[in-house]
């Protein structure tokens, strides 16, 4: 993952350097000239000042750090998802205006996946006259598009509907908001700077102009990259570190369980099924359980995340071992233990969650949780047999409230030129 986001990271630094006469002009060099040329008329005026002011122009100031950091936009497969999840996140929908159709749509996504790339590769998008993002590196930014159930009936495309798009199950503990739930267009957005990441929100909104309106918007964060003293998985606003057992690009099943294989010669072939819930902590209650309690109801050490049944962090979790005591060392109703690929017939996804605050709800309980997304290559594969088994088992569902979902397709990525849906769309 990491490895992606390095290696396109000289590429995007030399792209975001140089103007591109046909895109945008790189954010920084905007603002270089603009202040290049106001430094060098107070100092020299006539011919000598233009070219001092040309040699300022020439040098911006390498970016570094946290800023310098850029995701390919184009590729195999849409980034944000096989990419770490980074500190700013947006989740929003939108819904086709009354008329639109599959033209408007494909010209949308056209628009869109345009403005993405430019963006990723921290360039001001054509037209983009908010400065919202300027001096500011691409921040590895990713900006991913998927399409809701409803997306192929206003479009004429009922047809290439996927199978896998059925509606997902109702849940016991489901209290979920119809409203800020589904929706015909998707848009995740995720960026190590918040300025960075509203850009995109705020440009993509724009574009969007009479073809798509807003439905709902999330907006979620991670930890700060370099907050901790290495590298490490993060943790939610439970305290819990959370990640740990997820597949990882470098295992052999990882692709067959995150992606739609290139055999399935549909539109969907190197894409995605995002499942997207916002999942309230009632973290009053939660706070008020002891640390071992809570230790109990996860099945993993809260201070590095170790399994209950022994090791470090990465150590695999043991599911049949027996305490001094005589009982499980997991426990029967453990997260850990009732969400194990082993206890679902190897059912598995990616979890790429952003935790939410939103202030206080009329009761005086923090309105705070985990915007929960899970990529999975089929979700009745993946997240509805576990989320079947942990709605019946467990310890944990005490403390949550699943107010909100929304199932996505999440096509494969697209080559320079191309659009993100494209074959969906002009297929
Ligand atoms: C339907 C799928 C899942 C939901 C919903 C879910 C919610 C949820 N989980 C945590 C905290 C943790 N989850 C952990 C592991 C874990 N969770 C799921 C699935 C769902 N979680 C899976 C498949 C796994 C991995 C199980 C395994 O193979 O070991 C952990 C442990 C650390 C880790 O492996 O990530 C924590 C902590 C919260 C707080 C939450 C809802 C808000
Ligand atoms: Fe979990």
């Amino acid at each position: 993952m990491a490895e992606r986001a390095d290696q396109a990271e000289k590429t995007a630094r030399a792209k975001a350097q140089a103007p591109d006469p046909e895109r945008g002009m790189s954010r920084r060099r905007l603002l270089g000239t603009a202040g290049a040329v106001g430094a060098a008329g107070l100092v020299v005026g006539g011919a000598g000042g233009a070219l001092a002011a040309e040699a300022v122009r020439e040098t911006p100031a390498e970016l570094t750090g946290v800023g310098a950091k850029a995701v390919p936009f184009h590729g195999k497969h849409q980034s944000g998802i096989a990419d770490s999840a980074q500190a700013h996140g947006h989740l929003l929908a939108f819904d086709l205006a009354s008329g639109a159709d599959r033209r408007s749509a494909a010209a949308l996504l056209r628009r869109w996946s345009a403005t993405a790339a430019e963006l990723m590769a921290g360039e001001a998008p054509k037209g983009d006259d908010t400065g919202i993002a300027l001096d500011a590196g691409p921040s590895s930014l990713t900006v991913t598009f998927g399409f809701g159930r409803t997306f192929f009936d206003r479009t004429g495309l009922a047809s290439k509907r996927p199978a896998a798009l059925e509606p997902l199950p109702a849940f016991t503990g489901d209290a979920l908001d119809a409203k800020r739930g589904e929706g015909d267009l998707w848009v995740q957005i995720g960026a190590d700077d918040p300025l960075v990441a509203f850009h995109a929100l705020r440009v993509l909104q724009k574009q969007a102009g009479d073809a798509a309106r807003p439905r709902w918007q999330m907006n979620g964060f991670n930890r700060a990259p370099g907050a901790t003293a290495k590298p490490m998985t993060g943790r939610n606003l439970m305290g819990q570190i959370d990640g740990t057992n997820n597949p990882k690009p470098s295992d052999p099943d990882f692709a067959a369980r995150v992606f739609v294989p290139d055999d399935s010669g549909d539109w969907m072939a190197g894409g995605s099924y995002a499942v997207v819930r916002r999942i309230r902590m009632l973290l009053d209650s939660w706070d008020h359980l002891s640390l071992e309690r809570q230790e109990k109801v996860i099945g993993r050490r809260k201070s590095d995340g170790a399994p209950l049944s022994g090791g470090t962090e990465t150590t695999p979790v043991d599911l049949n071992k027996f305490g001094a005591d005589g009982s499980l060392a997991i426990a029967g109703d453990a997260h850990v233990r009732v969400a194990a690929p082993e206890s679902n017939r190897g059912a598995a996804m990616l979890r790429r969650a952003f935790s939410f605050h939103d202030g206080y709800r009329d009761d005086g309980a923090p309105d705070a949780g985990l915007l929960f997304v899970a990529w999975q290559a089929d979700p009745r594969r993946g997240f509805v047999p576990v989320q079947r088994k942990l709605d019946r088992g467990d310890g944990l569902s005490r403390f949550l409230s699943h107010e909100s979902s929304g199932l996505f397709a999440v096509p494969g990525g697209c080559a320079p030129g191309e659009y993100v849906g494209q074959r969906l769309l002009e297929g």
